[in-house]
């Protein structure tokens, strides 16, 4: 997968894909990043990228001529088509199953804006999406950008290894994630459940279940609304609460 990222801050965007998983699936090929200026694409001396905002008001705006220049030249460097994603707080709440559906797509770039935002004329003509990472303002799009780089890239394929594609899997369902622990088993903290001491497999996936399945009901029943749950979840999440009424 390819993921071409227009920002006036490249080399913090090219940092973000460099560590951990995501860097790794770059090394391995599994993914590409490549970050585009549109300073490299002003034309006057002083590399404008932004112009004063039309009816007044604080603030500048990144300005259609620089950033056509730019998209232009993204689209043409790879084989198209590319689905290009503002990210701003007016776009849509990005969820995990946008994320997996992104995650699909051979092509993606991200447009991140600086000052009060990018001329709307631009967005209207180029952009396919815009899409929210939270109810909260930035200083620009890069986070956001970031973010979807690194919940896209772990899910390309070979990106995660075993051990962590199982992890991947207990939070894909749509649940929060379940308590985990590491050595010593007993410390002044506290122990380590016994069940996940106990090699039996079964117990631990069930265990792991009812804890994801309560902590959903406990922090977030949005989530849990919004999902038909089987036989057996129904059972472990009644017996949750049941435990916890007491
Ligand atoms: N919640 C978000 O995903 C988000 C995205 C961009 C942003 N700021 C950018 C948008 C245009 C200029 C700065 N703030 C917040």
């Amino acid at each position: 997968m390819r993921i071409d990222v227009v920002t006036l801050f490249p080399d913090f965007m090219r940092q973000c894909a460099a560590v951990g998983v995501v860097g790794r699936a770059q090394q391995r090929e599994l993914l590409q990043v490549q970050t585009w200026n549109p300073r490299d694409y002003a034309t006057d001396n002083y590399r404008t990228v932004d112009g004063r905002t039309c009816g007044g008001g604080p603030g500048m705006v990144m300005l259609i001529e620089p950033l056509r220049k730019t998209l232009e030249a993204m689209r043409e460097a790879a084989p198209k088509p590319v689905h290009l994603i503002y990210l701003s707080p007016q776009g849509a709440r990005l969820t995990q199953g946008r994320v997996e559906a992104l995650a699909e797509m051979p092509r993606i770039a991200l447009l991140c804006g600086r000052y009060e935002g990018v001329d709307e004329r631009l967005l209207a003509h180029e952009v396919d999406e815009e899409l929210s990472i939270g109810d909260y303002v930035l200083s620009g799009g890069e986070l956001g950008a970031a973010v979807i780089i690194d919940a896209v890239g772990r899910l390309q394929e070979g990106a995660l290894n075993d051990a962590q594609s199982a992890e991947q899997d207990s939070f894909s369902n749509g649940l929060l994630d379940c308590p985990h622990y590491a050595k010593p088993v007993h410390d002044a903290l506290g122990d380590v459940p016994e069940v996940l001491l106990s090699g039996d497999h079964a117990a631990i996936r069930r265990w792991r279940l009812k804890q994801s399945l309560g902590r959903t009901w406990l922090r977030r029943p949005d989530l849990l609304a919004q999902r038909a749950l089987d036989k057996e979840s129904r059972a472990l999440l009644d017996e949750f609460r049941r435990e916890h009424a007491q």
